[in-house]
């Protein structure tokens, strides 16, 4: 990449470094026209799409030694083990590979599902089993296992349907046997034969969730443009409180590399135990074979009627057999995005590329593959390298989960609180999972007094009023945790994506939103709390403003020299403030670290509380991070089992919230949430009334969907109902 840089003609390097989005179509076009003529450019474009040299390809050696490795843990009962290696094993096993003259990737999900079977995951472990039965229909130990889950699962009739198609294929007597003596033990009569899981289950997870049924309230949105904000988005009409305004799938989308492991590369979902890999290389993981399909394009998976039968069967059986091996076909309502497919032709792009430019690579796929140009790949990846050598940045939304971390509370599966960290207590976190582009949500501006709120379920991006918006009043959101990028090179979005414009990056927007950031430190012209001015930093016409007031409403003399408190006159030495403020805030990192890692220690506690001793009479009593270090110390007291002294900062955070956000801000819904855990395990019955806030607050800013994104908020509900039972 350096070589490659480095023979940048000097007058074209120029030309790149003073780029403006407006002329960036053609320094794009001037460079790509210089690579065309290098042959090295070639050379790298070529390496970088060859499926044999490629870092990601498949590889069935590897595949066998994680077999093997997940057989050795299976025998000595090492579950979890048995269960990485089979799902790695998976991911490089090449979906044509034999070993002992069976499919090799048929066997590892049955492996896998025999794991999975061990572990209690039934539906995970019926999954496989059909994954395998897709791929060898007559694999009589998968309907074995397929069999014997669905005992487990009470799914009686299909249970002994399995089983008879089991004994039907095996082939060896002792098979046979093992599988008459499981039919003989299901002879009983069975009360509730459950009817057939869905044949593949595959659409209770991933995207399915972004269909829950919410429509958009009958809102008619405009795009209109402002000199100060560029364009932005109004309703033509009134819209009441917490409806729907906008629902929208991405353009394109990335998961961030720190979930590459944890979370499905499509939906963005966590993933579940039985994870679907690609069938052409060995890196994104699924929740689902929908979303592997969606990712990647059709499966062009095929089967017929092959399976080796020993006597005939019933037509009733054939279709069951039939139902079940057919390979999955997503509805034809399913969207196919094939962000994928590109990548896998050779080095899997997210390995050595950075994120935003694969996100800029699937933005190329997707609007050249929307103007039907079959061979796209080296086109892609030669414009990446313009975009890459560019310095180009995609503009982005952070596509982010609420997470409700284990170290304070956990759901067991009965959906049962367990005790973790010696407190039943939950804390409310949000996560970035990935990072995506929406042509229209992108056209939603900030302000610092939203009307609107953004979330997401799975990949789809959702926008909700949080107030009355009365028509044509501008709909703006808090780009807070999720906002857009900044560093942004707009025009890429225009040289290549027609639908979506170029971005002005006002910067008016920018220095509100870095002042939105600062957190109200006080330069504190008054040492009483009570009279405590709140000004930013830094100075500006505000202060004097500020002061003003004060001045008017105190009757004080505007005489007065900085430092000096304006109530008492008592002179405070500013920069030995900040430093001492300063020192505080580290010594108060130490301790959001160690709640990170679940070891707070006596020492990092007391230490804690002296630092917030001296940042309380530093800076202003109603500061954003004074309810941040509130929030830390009832989480560390929570942890060392103190639960009123919990509960006191806990209230402290919320109050000091309140002031800075009115009574029913979502920062206070989050807290009211924790406040709820710690009275539950207090026993306190006030935990219904806080419960009850959080589900108004939550509704207006999640409406339907709520109960999705906060399935947990269920538990503590039926706890507070007994409390007060
Ligand atoms: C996601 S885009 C919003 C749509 C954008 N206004 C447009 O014309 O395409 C974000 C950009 O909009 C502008 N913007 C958003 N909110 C703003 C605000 N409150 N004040 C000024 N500019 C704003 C900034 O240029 C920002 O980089």
């Amino acid at each position: 990449m350096e070589k490659l840089k480095s023979m940048v003609l000097k007058t074209l390097q120029l030309q790149i470094a003073e780029t403006t989005p407006h002329d960036l179509p053609s320094t794009c076009s001037s460079l790509l026209h210089f690579f065309l003529q290098q042959p090295m450019f070639h050379q790298i474009v070529r390496d970088l799409t060859d499926p044999e040299t490629s870092l990601c390809r498949k590889n069935k050696e590897a595949a066998l030694e994680s077999k093997r490795k997940g057989n050795e843990c299976f025998s000595r009962g090492d579950y979890s083990n048995a269960l990485s290696f089979y799902s790695q094993a998976l991911r490089v096993a090449p979906t044509s590979a034999n070993d002992t003259e069976k499919n090799l990737v048929a066997m590892l999900y049955v492996n896998r599902a025999s794991v999975l079977h061990r572990m209690g995951l039934l539906v995970e472990c019926v999954r496989d089993c059909n994954r395998a039965l897709v791929i060898c229909s007559s694999y009589a130990k998968a309907w074995y296992r397929r069999g014997k889950a669905n005992v487990s699962l009470k799914n009686y009739e299909d249970a002994v349907r399995d089983l008879h198609v089991a004994m039907n294929m095996e082939p060896s007597l002792t098979g046979r046997r093992q599988i008459e003596n499981e039919l003989k033990l299901m002879s009983d009569p069975h009360e509730g034969t459950s009817s057939s899981l869905d044949k593949h289950n595959e659409n209770n997870l991933g995207h399915f969730q972004s269909s829950v049924t919410d429509e958009p309230h009958q809102i008619k949105l405009q795009c209109v443009s402002s000199p100060t904000k560029g364009r932005g988005m109004v309703s033509l009409t009134d819209i009441p409180q917490s409806s729907l305004i906008h629902a929208e799938e991405p353009y394109a989308a990335i998961i961030l590399k720190s979930c590459r492991e944890t979370h499905c590369h499509f939906c963005l979902n966590e993933l579940p135990a039985d994870t679907v890999p690609c069938p052409s290389c060995s890196i994104p993981l699924y929740c689902s074979q929908q979303c592997q399909e969606q990712a990647g394009g059709k499966n062009t998976g095929k089967n017929s009627k092959n399976y080796d039968i020993r006597e005939t069967l019933s037509d009733e059986l054939e279709k069951y057999i039939a139902d079940i091996t057919v390979p999955y076909v997503s509805s034809p309502d399913i969207q196919h995005f094939a962000e994928h497919r590109h990548e896998c032709h050779g080095v899997h792009w997210p390995l050595v590329l950075p994120s935003e430019i694969v996100l800029a690579g699937r933005i190329l796929a997707k609007s050249v593959g929307q103007q039907r140009h079959c061979s796209y790949v080296s086109n892609i990846i030669g414009n990446l390298f313009v975009i890459l050598l560019s310095q180009i940045k995609v503009n982005s939304m952070a596509i982010v989960r609420m997470k409700f971390p284990d170290v304070y509370c956990s759901m067991d599966q009965s959906g049962k609180f367990s005790q973790a960290g010696g407190a039943l207590t939950s804390n409310l976190e949000q996560v970035r999972v990935g990072q995506a582009v929406y042509s229209a949500g992108s056209l939603f501006n900030h302000s610092c007094q939203p009307n609107i709120h953004a979330y997401f379920l799975s990949r789809t991006l959702y926008i909700r009023a949080t107030e009355f918006v009365v028509a044509g009043c501008p709909l703006e959101l808090s780009y807070g945790p999720q906002h857009w990028q900044r560093q942004l090179f707009e025009s890429i979005m225009e040289v290549f994506v027609s639908q979506v414009g170029q971005w002005d990056f006002l910067d008016s927007c920018v220095a509100k939103y870095e002042k939105q950031k600062i957190n109200h430190l006080v330069v504190p012209p008054i040492c009483s709390s009570e009279t405590h001015v709140q000004v930013e930093k830094p100075k500006d016409d505000d202060i004097d403003k500020v002061a003003g007031l004060v001045f008017e409403q105190t009757g004080c003399s505007n005489q007065i020299e900085p430092g000096y408190c304006l109530n008492c006159g008592t002179y405070r030495d500013l920069e030995a403030l900040h430093a001492m403020a300063n020192k505080a805030e580290i010594c108060i990192r130490g301790l959001q670290d160690a709640i990170i890692a679940n070891e707070v220690g006596p020492n990092t506690l007391s230490d804690a509380l002296v630092s917030f001793d001296l940042l309380r009479s530093t800076l202003h009593a109603y500061n954003k991070n004074i309810a941040e270090v509130e929030d830390n110390l009832a989480q560390a007291f929570c942890l060392f089992g103190e639960l009123q002294l919990a509960m006191d900062h806990c209230e402290a955070s919320i109050e000091i919230l309140e002031k800075l956000y009115g009574p029913d801000h979502i920062a206070i819904g989050n807290e009211l949430v924790k406040l709820s855990s710690i009275q539950l395990s207090l026993g306190d019955q006030s935990a219904m009334d806080c419960l009850n806030r959080v589900a108004v607050i939550f509704s207006r800013y999640y409406g339907s969907h709520a109960n999705t994104i906060f399935p947990y908020l269920q538990g503590l509900e039926r706890e507070a109902h007994k409390l007060v039972q």
